[in-house]
């Protein structure tokens, strides 16, 4: 079936929307082999642009496949497509009784930001959770992301990091992230679409948390607790270590030793690559 052709660019909000939208279609047509069978779908609002170009794809080789969402909007996005759904838990289950499949074949999502070590702010959406363990499930995480989210450091233009916190912690997690330096943390509010604090699809509570901009893993050498600055794997492991977080929305050190390590194990190849949709309709990548 051929694309439907772009929406016509007025605007900054349509320059805006066609460079996620050229991340989202570019990153499909290379990563999205007609072998797979198990695809992860994140949340936010580039990634409607993957589902919409998934759906072009013809009916037989979709009908193989199956989607794996990483929350509600996500799951929505998969069934308004007619995709195949399937959870994350069920994923781990077909794993355990046909011993077919145990990772998903590639996961697409969005970032809030990303740096030149492909370390990401995740979690605007308040999904980060359940993002993180669909990209922890797949053998390559391909991110993509409009022009303005790439940046030298983490946190230069992104408010705070998303933690998201179990409700009765709430206020004590926020304490203790101000006393390792982060300035002024907030509770995330719901409004203007739901009065009070932000509900995760996990029944839980979001604080951002503002910190001085992150240093890459490579200087965490130069890092200064005392001082609130922070290397994205260090504050990344301070914030977990807090009782009553579930979730960081740092993914971190995704191309680092580790994870190729790791993802020797999967059988990925890359373990991550980035899409970034640029203002002149060009898309960038990062790998
Ligand atoms: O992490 C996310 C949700 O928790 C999103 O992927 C992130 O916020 C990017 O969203 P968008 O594509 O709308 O900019």
């Amino acid at each position: 079936m051929e694309p439907p052709p772009p929406p016509p660019v007025t605007t900054a909000g349509d320059l805006v929307e066609a460079a996620k939208r050229a991340a989202g279609r570019k990153a499909v047509e290379e990563h999205l082999l007609p072998s797979y069978t198990h695809i992860g779908i994140g949340s936010g609002s580039t990634i409607k642009y993957v589902v919409e170009a998934i759906a072009e794809l013809p009916h037989d080789v979709l009908s193989k496949m199956k989607f794996v969402p990483t929350g509600i909007q996500s799951r929505d996005l998969i069934r308004t497509a007619k995709l195949p759904l399937l959870a994350i838990e069920d994923l781990i289950l077909e794993k355990e009784y046909n011993q077919v499949q145990q990772y998903l074949d590639v996961s697409f999502d969005g970032a809030d930001e990303v740096d030149p070590e492909m370390n990401c702010i995740k979690g605007g959406g308040a999904c980060h959770y359940q993002e993180k363990l669909v990209a922890l499930s797949s053998k390559k995480f391909i991110c993509v992301a409009d022009y303005r989210k790439r940046v030298d450091r983490l946190l230069t233009n992104w408010v705070g990091v998303p933690i998201e916190v179990q409700p009765l912690a709430t206020e004590r997690v926020r304490r203790e992230l101000i006393s390792i330096g982060s300035r002024k943390p907030f509770i995330r509010s719901g409004l203007p679409g739901k009065a009070g604090h932000v509900v995760t699809d996990n029944g839980n509570h979001v604080i951002d948390a503002p910190f001085p901009p992150l240093l890459l893993n490579s200087e965490a050498h130069k890092a200064d607790a005392n001082k609130g600055i922070w290397s994205v794997d260090m504050l990344n492991a301070r914030l977990k270590s807090i009782e009553g977080v579930l979730a960081v929305g740092l993914f971190s050190g995704l191309n680092g030793p580790k994870a190729l390590e790791e993802n020797k194990g999967k059988g990925g190849e890359k373990p991550v690559m980035v899409y970034f949709g640029m203002a002149d309709g060009t898309v960038q990548t990062m790998q």
